[in-house]
Parts: structure tokens; C-alpha cells; sequence
């Protein structure tokens, strides 16, 4: 991403577009061209500081390569890249040119330029999921939870195929957004500290190390230390990427979760189901032609950017090959990575702006419920008969389905009238009478599981409970 600058002339609406004020601040830090040299200059200077550890480098070596460090700026870098064609070498070119001369040959000493940059994104891959994603990740659970909590009783036609089904309650549907997403969470939270660093040189055999420490290994353990990451316990001239291809297996497998919860959404707000709706205001406009319209566009927007990320994955598929110690076909590709991350980010923080102000409609909740009432005590009905003895109340019940159909009588009503039906009747108990004559009352463990489910992830994810 490039600066705020002249943003109307950026190429990509991830710049111009979706990731205006402090979302493109934050995601600017970590994944702008100047967040990059920055972020590999940093793993430059944990270099300087293992030499310095091992006797290598004097210790005035650090101050001067903090300066340096902190002057970098990434059109200083292109610059010189115009003129050494190599960008790595181009930003140690830059760092020399900050440092006394007596300092800079210590500068990428015994480094490959993918010890740096490959350890650099790791680095911001990281920082950012523990920062940024995870945080806003939370706060969305958080919303949802709350949603799912106070509405945890609230009736709902459940739909199954497209077609009336049996109730649910609402706050039981959330709860099962509210569980997926806290199980992505982890995910993340565990593919992101799996992630490891490099320092092994042209073909990952510490061939150049050797020439400066008894143990490169150990030069490795200490410098990656410096930078809160484990090594690899093999690599070539790149870390092996199945690592960063799970993290962003993670990244993509929460956004699918985003896009059915959108999905969802948008089917709710359908001007013939009008369940729920994004909260609309004063000044919205929801049509150019038809001013009555409101409709769902950030569920829209989120199933959208979706769809722009879900294929983005195939490339990091395809980053694992990588010809003998390396070949250069990962590098433009890698670069697009950030753009993943950015979109699930981008599509969370829309979302827990519509989810802070979700609105429910409970009448219209309950006028679809009631307009299938009839049909859908078909399955407690069945499974009471059967209970009770019935030998084959499934086909009794359908058939009764059908005579209901063709009469207009309604099935309980058919049912009471069926003196085959009678002797299991009587067996029932008053809480089953009641699900039969309001099948409202059908809604099964939901209430109690939708309170243990956000109670389970709010434990366990340490979020303050405000419901
Ligand atoms: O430590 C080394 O550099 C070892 C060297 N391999 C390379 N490793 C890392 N970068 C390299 C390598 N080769 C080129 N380049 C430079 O990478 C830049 C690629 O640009 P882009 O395709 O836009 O991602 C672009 O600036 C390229 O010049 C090798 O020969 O094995």
C-alpha cells in the first residue's frame, strides 16, 4: 500500500477505498513498502547485535545501526534499487550509507538477502495478528456473544434447504458464530506462534556462518531470541513455507466464517423474510431510483471481499514449490499476501460496526414462525407417537401432512380427530401438549447451550462479559 499522499491515484480500492483513516494507519504500519524495509531493517540490526555477541562486531555498532535503522525510508531504498537492481542489497546499501565507515562491514554480514526478508515478514506476520487481527477478532466475538446472549430465547424459524424446518432461538444461531469464530481464533492464535525465523545463508547450510562462529546454530538461536522467534529446524535459501500456508489457511478459514455469518445476513434481510437489518441512517440512501430500498451493503461488501480473497490462497498453494535452495518465483506472489490478512481485517471491523447496531425485528421474527406453526409440530408430534408406542408414526404423521394440505384443517387439529391417535395422546405431559399446540415451545437445549456457548468463549478467550 502506498501513502496517504495522493490515495485517490492508488491502484487498489484496498487503498482508496476500504482502508481509509486508522484502519489504513494500522495496516500501513505493518504491511506498507516503508512498514517492509523498516521491519527488515529491524532483523539487520539483530544481526549487528549477535555479532556484537559474539565477539564479532565492536559494540559501537549498535548505536550507529539504530540511526541508520530508524532513517530508512522506502523511496531512498528504490532509488538505489534502480541502480543495484536488487532490492535487499539496495536497503544494505542505504544502511552502509548511515553507518562510519569503520562500521559497515559487519552491515548483512553472512546474511542471504531471504535471511532478512523472509524473517521480516514472518516478524510483521505476527506482530500484526497478536496487535491488530486478534483484538478486533475479539471484539466482533464479543458483539456477537452479546447479540446471541439477549436474544437467547427470542423464537425463530429455523430453515433448513431454504424451507421451514424447526425453531431455533435466534441467540442459539449466533452461538454457533460465537463457537466458530473462537475456535478460528485459536487457530490463529496457534498457526501465528508455530511461525518460524531463518539465518542460514545462500542454501539454508550455514555455509557463510561457519566462516565467522564455531556454532551457527547457536548464532542463529541468539539472534532469532532477539526477535521473539524460534528457528526452523531446516531451511534452504527460504523458511519452509507450510507454516506461513497453515497461518493463512487460518486467515482465510475465519473469513469463511465472516462470509456465512454476511451470507446470512443478507438472506435475512430479504424484503420477504425482514428478520433482521443493518441499522440505517438519517441520511442513508438505499437505492438512486427506488427510495423506499435498504439495503444489506456491508453484508454485501464482506461476501464480496470474500470472494476476492477465498483464490488468493491458491498462490500461497503454490509458493511451496520452490526450485533445489530456492528460485525467485515466490517473491512478486509473496508480496500480495498482506492483502489477505488486510481484507479478513477490513471485513471484521465493518462487521462489528453492524453488529453493534444490528437490528431485530421480533414481530416479523414471529409472523414467519407462526405462518408454518401447523406444519412444523409434524416432527414432535411424530417422535412423541413413536415414543409412546406408535409403530409407524412418522408415515401416520405425513399422511396427516398431506390431508392437511388438501383440507385446510390444520395437522393438530386432524390429529385430535384421529381416534388411532388417542390412546398416545393421553400419555403426554402438559410441557408436550404445550410444544403441539405452539411449537414455539420447540426449541430444545438452545436457551441453555447458547448461555454455556458464550459463556465457554468469553472464559476462554478472557472477554469482559457486559450481558
Ligand atoms: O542473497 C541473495 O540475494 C541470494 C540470491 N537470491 C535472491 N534472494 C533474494 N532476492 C533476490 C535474489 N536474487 C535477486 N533478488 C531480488 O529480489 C527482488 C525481486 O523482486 P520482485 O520480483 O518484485 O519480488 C529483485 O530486486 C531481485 O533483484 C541468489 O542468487 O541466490
Amino acid at each position: 500500500m502506498s501513502s496517504e499522499r495522493n490515495i485517490f491515484n492508488n491502484l487498489s480500492p484496498l487503498d482508496h477505498r476500504y482502508s481509509r483513516g486508522e484502519n489504513f494507519r494500522l495496516l500501513s504500519q505493518y504491511f506498507s513498502e516503508e512498514a517492509r524495509f523498516k521491519w527488515e531493517a529491524r532483523v539487520e540490526l539483530a544481526l549487528i547485535e549477535t555479532l556484537v555477541d559474539f565477539g564479532i562486531a565492536p559494540k559501537k555498532a549498535i548505536d550507529q545501526m539504530k540511526k541508520a535503522v530508524e532513517s530508512i525510508n522506502a523511496d531512498e531504498v528504490y532509488k538505489e534499487e534502480e541502480k543495484t537492481k536488487h532490492n535487499t542489497r539496495a536497503l544494505v546499501n542505504c544502511l552502509r550509507e548511515n553507518v562510519d565507515s569503520e562500521f559497515r562491514q559487519y552491515i548483512h554480514l553472512g546474511a542471504t538477502s531471504f535471511d532478512i526478508v523472509d524473517t521480516a515478514a514472518i516478524l510483521r506476520y505476527k506482530a500484526f495478528n497478536d496487535e491488530v487481527l486478534i483484538p478486533a477478532l475479539k471484539e466482533l466475538i464479543e458483539k456477537i456473544s452479546e447479540v446471541a446472549y439477549r436474544e437467547r430465547s427470542t423464537v425463530q424459524l429455523g430453515r433448513t434447504h431454504g424451507q421451514a424446518a424447526v425453531p431455533v432461538t435466534f441467540g442459539y444461531y449466533m452461538a454457533g458464530f460465537v463457537s466458530r469464530l473462537g475456535n478460528r481464533l485459536e487457530s490463529l492464535e496457534n498457526y501465528s506462534s508455530e511461525l518460524t525465523g531463518q539465518f542460514s545463508g545462500a542454501v539454508g547450510a550455514y555455509n557463510s556462518l561457519s566462516l565467522l562462529v564455531d556454532n551457527p546454530v547457536e548464532f542463529e538461536t541468539v539472534l532469532l531470541n532477539k526477535l521473539d522467534l524460534n528457528r526452523s529446524e531446516h531451511s534452504t535459501q527460504i523458511i519452509p513455507p507450510e507454516k506461513i500456508t497453515d497461518y493463512i489457511h487460518g486467515i482465510v478459514s475465519t473469513f469463511g466464517v465472516i462470509a456465512d455469518l454476511s451470507d446470512d445476513f443478507r438472506h435475512l434481510q430479504r424484503s420477504e423474510i425482514s428478520e433482521t437489518g443493518e441499522a440505517f441512517s438519517e441520511d442513508q440512501v438505499g437505492s438512486s431510483t427506488m427510495p423506499q430500498k435498504r439495503n444489506p451493503i456491508n453484508f454485501e461488501n464482506i461476501k464480496s471481499s470474500w470472494k476476492v480473497t477465498v483464490p488468493k490462497i491458491i498462490t500461497v498453494y503454490m509458493d511451496q514449490l520452490c526450485e533445489h535452495q530456492r528460485d525467485l518465483t515466490n517473491s512478486s506472489s509473496a508480496r500480495y499476501y498482506p492483502e489477505i490478512i488486510s481484507h479478513l481485517f477490513l471485513a471484521i471491523k465493518r462487521l462489528n460496526k453492524v453488529m453493534a447496531r444490528l437490528v431485530l425485528d421480533h414481530e416479523n421474527l414471529k409472523r414467519n414462525l407462526d405462518n408454518h406453526k401447523d406444519m412444523i409440530l409434524a416432527e414432535p408430534l411424530y417422535i412423541m407417537l413413536a415414543r409412546e408406542g406408535h409403530p409407524d408414526a412418522h408415515e401416520a404423521v405425513r399422511k396427516l401432512t398431506l390431508k392437511s394440505e388438501e383440507t385446510g384443517k390444520k395437522v393438530l387439529e386432524l390429529a385430535q380427530e384421529d381416534e388411532g391417535l388417542n390412546k398416545y395422546f393421553d400419555k403426554l405431559t402438559t410441557a408436550e401438549k404445550d410444544i403441539l399446540n405452539n411449537p414455539a415451545n420447540y426449541t430444545g437445549a438452545a436457551i441453555n447451550e447458547t448461555v454455556e456457548i458464550v459463556n465457554n468463549w468469553s472464559d476462554r478467550l478472557n472477554i469482559e462479559r457486559t450481558w
